[in-house]
C-alpha cells in the first residue's frame, strides 16, 4: 500500500477498515448499515465498552496494541457472559497525533485480533477530535436462546472464582509509568498484560455450563464481586490470601512490607479482564477439569453468604477496603 499524506475518513474506511469488513454482513463498509440475519434457537447478545487516551491507555502505549486492548475488553464481557462472539461495530475519534501510520498500527492491530479470536467489523463511525483518541467497540456474539448468565444467580452456598491471576493490569499500569523495580523480563511481562489483557473467550462455554453468575473483573475484582453480589442480592466472602498471582506479581509482592496491603492494591486496581463467577459446590470438579484442559489457572477465593457486599478476610481478620474499584465521575 502507498504512502498517503491525506488520512481522512474516507481513506481510511476505503484502504484500512473495508479490509476487516465482515464478509457477510459488513457490506463491504460501502454502505449505511451491516444487517444481521437473525439466528434460530439463539439471542442476540451486545457490549460496547470504550477506551480513553490518559484513562484507560497511555499516550506511549503502541496503537496496536491499543486497538487490541479495544477489542479485548469487549470480548471479555461476552466470555463472561457465555456467549460467542462474531462482530463488532468500531468508532474511532483519532487525535491530532493520529496520522496514517498510527491508524495503519491501530488497525493491523485489529486485524491480527479478527483472526485470533473469529470475529470481524460490521460497520461504526470515522471522526477527528481536538482532545485526546478516544476509542469505542460495540461487540455482537450468539448465545443458546435464554442461557446467557447473569450477574444475579449467586446464591448463599455458592464458591466463588476467578480465572488466570489478579493485579497484573494494575502493576503493568505501574511498570509502564517506571513506578516499578523488578527484572526487565518481569517488568515487560507486566507492561505487556496491561496493553494486551487475555480475555477468556475459550472459557465462556464452562461458565454457560457451571456458573450461577458471572462478570468480567475491569474496575477491580472487590468492586467487581460488589457489582455481582449487588445484583444477586447476597453478601460474598472473600480470602484475600487465595488471590491468584502471577510470577512476576509474586516477585513484586515479596518485596512489600504490608501483606495486606499489597494484595489490597492487587484485588481493587482493575484491568485484569478476568472472570469472576459464582458455581454451586457440585459444579466445582467439572469447572477445574475444563480449565485444566485449557491450561487456564481457576482459583476458588471465596463464598456465597446470605446479606449484602463484599466482606474481605486474610487470615481470619476482616480487611476494610475503602476503595474497592475504579469508578469514572
Ligand atoms: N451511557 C450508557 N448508556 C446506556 N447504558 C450504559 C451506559 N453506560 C453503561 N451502561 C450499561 O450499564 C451497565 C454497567 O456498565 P459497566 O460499564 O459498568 O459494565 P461493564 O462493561 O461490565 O464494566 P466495565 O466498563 O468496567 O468493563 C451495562 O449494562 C452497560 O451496558
Ligand atoms: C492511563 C491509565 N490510567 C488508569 C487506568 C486504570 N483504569 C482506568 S479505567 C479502569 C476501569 C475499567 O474501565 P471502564 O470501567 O471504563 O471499562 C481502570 C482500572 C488505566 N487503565 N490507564
Ligand atoms: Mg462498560
Ligand atoms: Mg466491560
Ligand atoms: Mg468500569
Amino acid at each position: 500500500m502507498p504512502a498517503v499524506d491525506v488520512a481522512d475518513e474516507f481513506e481510511t474506511i476505503r484502504r484500512l477498515l473495508a479490509p476487516l469488513a465482515h464478509p457477510e454482513w459488513g457490506r463491504g463498509l460501502a454502505d449505511d448499515v451491516a444487517l444481521i440475519p437473525s439466528r434460530k434457537g439463539h439471542d442476540l447478545v451486545v457490549t460496547k465498552d470504550a477506551l480513553v487516551e490518559g484513562v484507560h491507555f497511555l499516550a506511549t502505549d503502541p496503537l496496536d496494541t491499543v486497538a487490541q486492548k479495544l477489542l479485548r475488553v469487549n470480548l471479555s464481557d461476552l466470555a463472561a457472559k457465555g456467549a460467542e462472539p462474531f462482530g463488532y461495530l468500531l468508532a474511532c475519534h483519532w487525535s491530532e497525533r493520529c496520522g496514517w501510520p498510527e491508524r495503519k498500527a491501530f488497525v493491523e492491530g485489529l486485524a491480527r485480533d479478527q483472526v485470533e479470536f473469529g470475529v470481524a467489523l460490521l460497520g461504526g463511525d470515522t471522526v477527528s477530535t481536538p482532545g485526546p483518541a478516544s476509542f469505542s467497540i460495540t461487540l455482537m456474539g450468539w448465545a443458546a436462546k435464554g442461557r446467557i448468565v447473569g450477574r444475579a444467580g449467586a446464591q448463599p452456598g455458592d464458591l466463588v472464582f476467578v480465572t488466570g491471576t489478579v493485579g497484573e493490569g494494575w502493576l503493568g499500569l505501574r511498570a509502564a509509568r517506571e513506578l516499578l523495580h523488578l527484572e526487565p523480563a518481569r517488568l515487560a511481562a507486566l507492561v505487556e498484560h496491561y496493553r494486551r489483557p487475555l480475555p477468556r473467550t475459550a472459557f465462556a462455554t464452562a461458565i454457560l455450563e457451571h456458573a450461577s453468575a458471572a462478570l468480567d473483573v475491569s474496575d477491580g475484582l472487590i468492586g467487581d464481586l460488589g457489582h455481582l453480589a449487588r445484583a444477586s442480592g447476597v453478601g460474598l466472602e472473600m480470602q484475600l490470601e487465595s488471590l491468584p498471582l502471577s510470577l512476576a506479581a509474586q516477585a513484586w509482592f515479596d518485596g512489600r512490607a504490608d501483606a495486606v496491603q499489597a494484595l489490597s492494591q492487587l484485588a481493587t486496581g482493575g484491568d485484569d479482564y478476568e472472570i469472576a463467577f459464582t458455581a454451586r459446590p457440585g459444579h466445582e470438579s467439572a469447572l477445574r477439569r475444563e480449565a485444566e484442559r485449557l491450561h487456564l489457572r481457576l482459583t476458588r477465593i471465596g463464598e456465597v453468604k446470605a446479606g449484602e457486599g463484599v466482606r474481605v478476610r486474610y487470615r481470619g481478620e476482616d480487611v476494610p477496603i475503602s476503595r474497592p474499584g475504579w469508578v469514572h465521575s
